[in-house]
């Protein structure tokens, strides 16, 4: 065997040395500062990037739950390029700070992405707090009750009827639901026959897809370096252009078209021909809102019902469970929101729904917009701040063996709701930018999930050999999650039901 030489023995000996002097090297400048007056803990970042490399890819939520263990402290700490960012991973730490101090926490980071490249700057979802944020706000609430029970039942009965004809594109027929719904309560427009390609449908997609995609602070470097949009050569700009062009049409078009509507005289009364007859509004700050409205109906509610037909299909024993009780309460018709007090189960799926798999597992960033402390630690004005609603909703000491989906946590033992379990609130966000929508959405969930209940068996598709197929309850998308495509056999529990809907 041949001998090392001495040379080939000093060079090992000096890239030893080096690699030993880097190593201390980099553990000397990742050390960071901890304890009273500095930011709260979190992983060593490195020079000038920070903690870029520590952003977490997939499931994000769930490695900042485990940074909190590891660290030791409800609210960890990250800085990117400069940029503080805050996670915030304890219903505690979201109550105090998002809560109690809302005057600090209500503001939202400059993002640079979905506000100036997508040009979503017109929705109030993402503007900075404010006395124009106020006054959006404002008029929203004013106008949400255009989605009253005659606009929710009517759509909930094409819904249930489009899953009696063709059960298989459930999905395509939630979003039709969801816009359908929300675009006759905001515009008096309709939208085209479920299956039907629809450009309204089509550009709240779109929009709700930019969201989804660009809504996580950081997601784009360009949330880092706002300059680096003014760049012809960066891909990111393809798409945002094609998210841009949907952006307008939301924010335009079906304006445009219910004042023209008014004008000829023909127009079904909605949110924005009331606030069109108003002459003391602002036209602007009108139109910015109403497409908020539509687009946000178009939005959250597709998750949350796409999500209880997947649990339907995982959890029979549940699904039979939620039938008997409607049954039992209503034994003659469809459900409506009058019943909505007599059934505590179908209450509980809908809370249960939220908490198991929620839609927007770090709501949307808030900012903090003054100086701040916690726990000692020191927060500085300008902090990204992501509220961690997955963790809050997954805390075991709360929810115990909280991945299954399990109703009846909310329930006490004579089957009424449980006021000593806490309302998975969370999964609304928080302080004075929780959702506006909240109503809404939970009534337009209650009729869709009742009447499906009511009329439709819901069971696992069955593959041509016989097998059965589970869905793998896989989610996928970023500020807003969507369960995968799956497939399921949606069919009629009886004829008998079934011609309820006619
Ligand atoms: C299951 C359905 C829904 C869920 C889970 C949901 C959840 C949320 C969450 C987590 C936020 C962020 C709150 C924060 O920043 O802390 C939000 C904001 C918002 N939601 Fe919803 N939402 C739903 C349905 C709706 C509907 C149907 C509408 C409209 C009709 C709506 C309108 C809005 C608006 C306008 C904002 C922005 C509020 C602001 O920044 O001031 N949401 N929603």
């Amino acid at each position: 065997m041949p001998q090392p030489s001495k040379l080939s023995l000093e060079l090992a000996a000096s890239l030893a040395a080096a690699a030993a002097a880097v190593a201390v090297f980099i553990k000397l400048v990742r050390r960071r500062k901890s304890g009273p007056g500095c930011p709260p803990p979190g992983p060593a970042g490195f020079p000038i990037v920070g903690n870029l490399f520590d952003l977490p890819v997939n499931d994000p939520w769930r490695i900042y739950q485990a940074w909190s263990a590891q660290y030791g402290s409800d609210v960890v700490h990250m800085r990117v390029f400069g940029t503080h960012m805050l996670v915030i991973n304890s219903a505690k730490a979201a109550s105090e700070l998002l809560g109690r101090r809302s005057a600090k926490y209500s503001d939202r980071p400059h993002m640079p992405m979905i506000q100036d490249t997508i040009g979503l700057s017109w929705h109030f979802a993402f503007m900075p707090y404010g006395d124009l944020w106020r006054q959006h706000r404002r008029l929203f609430v004013q106008h949400a009750h255009a989605f009253d029970n005659q606009n929710q039942t009517k759509w909930t009965k094409i819904f249930l009827q489009n899953l009696l004809s063709t059960p298989d594109d459930f999905m395509e027929h939630i979003q039709h639901l969801a816009s359908g719904a929300s675009l006759e309560a905001t515009f008096g427009l309709q939208v085209q026959p479920s299956g039907q390609p629809d450009p309204f449908i089509g550009a709240a997609k779109l929009v709700v897809q930019s969201i989804v995609e660009a809504g996580i602070f950081g997601t784009y470097l360009v949330d880092f370096f706002p300059w680096l949009r003014r760049l012809p050569f960066f891909s990111f700009k393809k798409q945002a252009a094609i998210w841009r062009a949907a952006s307008d049409v939301a924010a335009h078009v079906p304006w445009d078209l219910t004042k023209k509507a008014m004008e000829s005289g023909d127009f079904l009364p909605s949110a924005a021909s009331v606030v069109l007859s108003d002459n003391e509004a602002d036209e602007t700050v009108s139109r910015q809102v109403m497409a908020a409205m539509f687009a946000n109906g178009s939005a959250a509610t597709v998750s949350a019902i796409a999500t209880f037909i997947l649990a339907m299909v995982l959890y029979p024993d549940i699904q039979r469970a939620a039938q008997a009780e409607i049954d039992k309460v209503v034994p003659e018709r469809l459900p409506d929101l009058t019943d909505e007090h007599n059934l505590p189960y179908l209450t509980a799926i809908i809370r249960e729904i939220g908490r198991w798999n929620p839609v927007a597992p770090f709501a949307f960033p808030h900012a903090l917009s003054a100086d701040d402390s916690y726990n000692g630690y020191h927060l500085k004005a300008g902090t990204v701040v992501i509220p961690n609603s997955w963790a809050i909703l997954h805390d075991p000491t709360v929810y115990p063996d909280p991945e299954k989906f399990d109703p009846s946590r909310f329930l006490t033992s004579d089957g009424r709701i449980n006021t000593l379990v806490k309302d998975p609130e969370a999964v609304w966000g928080y302080g004075r930018r929780v959702c506006p929508g909240r109503k809404v959405a939970t009534s337009e969930m209650f009729l869709a999930l009742a009447g499906i209940l009511k009329v439709f068996d819901i069971r696992p598709a069955v593959s041509e050999k016989g097998e059965i197929l589970l869905p793998a309850g896989d989610y996928e998308g970023g500020l807003l999650r969507y369960p995968k495509p799956f497939k399921c056999s949606i069919r009629p529990r009886s004829t008998k039901l079934a011609v309820l809907l006619q």
